[in-house]
């Protein structure tokens, strides 16, 4: 359940009263996500969310991501916009957290993706990669190679804790990257964390996209393969070439992808694979006792490593060379 931080009614009602919003009508708690605090806010203007931001999302980047979902959302891209108060102001406080208003997408997550999915997902990225050409803050990707390197090294002690020859494995995989990780490739801002469960449909039509809180300039590419890690494995582990090639397809149709991007994507791959499997490795091994959230499975992310160490080259993903 992802609420760390409880709002009493006074607290809420005096905080909602700063916009023109009416009163409020109910506020639940809501039980996805891990990172944030997340409230179904329902007042007399209609449903909204309300998020207050935990410790890993920095206050010091919230102009980012809410700069950047008040630029899509008005070049068209269907994701949720902060509200301004009455004094135009969007980023406020309640109960010590920096806290925001925005507003609600309707639709569900895909709890079953199919390939039809998978390529609205990546025309979307595509879409998201052009809007954001012109946005002008910026953020580093801060769980980059150096970031892997600084996450490895708070984990490499007890890693085997959770699988003998963990530790050896991602200390060969981060050698392996390193002096060959691609630094030129066509970049901008990318969403980093497009996840099904960040991404609602209505059948087969794509709602919305949400979570925004990992957003920040790296390769345009590297954002495909964190989709491709994300929703083209089934559950028993298996890579659903299907799936890549819709995504990958969807993505061309928009954005045309270069011939370095195509013959990088096994690279980025391996590299957003190593990404997730360090971040949930860190988070298993310090999930505090009796946390309400569950910790999600690193070793997931070892098999799809796994998998990509494999591949013979782009053609593996149902990709020719050409662009
Ligand atoms: N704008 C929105 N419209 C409708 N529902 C939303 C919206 N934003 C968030 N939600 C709901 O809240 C849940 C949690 O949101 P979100 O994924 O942003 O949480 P988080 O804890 O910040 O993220 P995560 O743990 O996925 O990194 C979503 O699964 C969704 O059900
Ligand atoms: N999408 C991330 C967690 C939230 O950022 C993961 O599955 O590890």
């Amino acid at each position: 359940m992802a609420v760390y931080t409880e709002v009493t009614d006074e607290d809420l009602d005096a905080f909602v009263a700063d916009y023109d919003l009416g009163s409020v009508l109910s506020c639940k708690g809501i039980a996805e996500g891990v990172e944030n605090s997340n409230f179904l806010l329902v007042t007399e203007r209609g449903p909204h969310i309300l998020t207050l931001y935990e410790k890993r999302t920095k206050r010091e980047d919230l102009p980012f991501f809410l700069g950047l979902l008040e630029h899509l959302s008005t070049r068209g891209i269907a994701c949720p916009l902060p509200v301004a108060a009455r004094d135009g102001v969007a980023l406020r406080e309640l109960c010590g957290r920096p806290a925001v208003i925005v507003t609600f997408l309707s639709g569900q997550w895909p709890r079953r993706a199919q390939p039809v999915h998978c390529a609205e997902v990546g025309a979307a990225l595509a879409r998201v990669h052009l809007a954001a050409a012109d946005f002008t803050l910026t953020r580093p990707n801060a769980l980059g190679l150096a970031g892997w390197r600084e996450l490895y090294a708070k984990c490499r002690h007890r890693a085997d804790e959770v699988r003998p020859g963990l530790s050896a494995e991602l200390g060969a995989e981060l050698e392996h990257l390193g002096p060959r990780w691609p630094a030129d490739l066509p970049a901008g801002v990318i969403h980093a964390d497009l996840f099904p469960d960040n991404v609602f449909f209505r059948g087969e039509e794509l709602t919305g996209l949400i979570d925004f809180y990992f957003a920040c300039n790296d390769a345009l590419a590297y954002d495909l393969a964190i989709g491709l890690n994300a929703w083209c494995f089934e559950a028993d582990g298996a890579f659903n070439a299907t799936k890549a090639r819709a995504m990958l397809t969807g993505y061309r149709k928009v954005r045309p992808l270069s011939a370095r991007e195509v013959a990088a994507l096994p690279l980025l791959c391996r590299g957003s694979a190593i990404r997730f499997l360090l971040t949930r490795l860190y988070d298993w091994l310090n999930h505090p006792e009796g946390a309400f959230v569950r910790p999600k499975d690193p070793l997931e992310y070892r098999r799809k490593l796994r998998f990509h160490q494999g591949v013979r080259g782009p053609g593996d993903y149902g990709l020719d060379m050409e662009g």
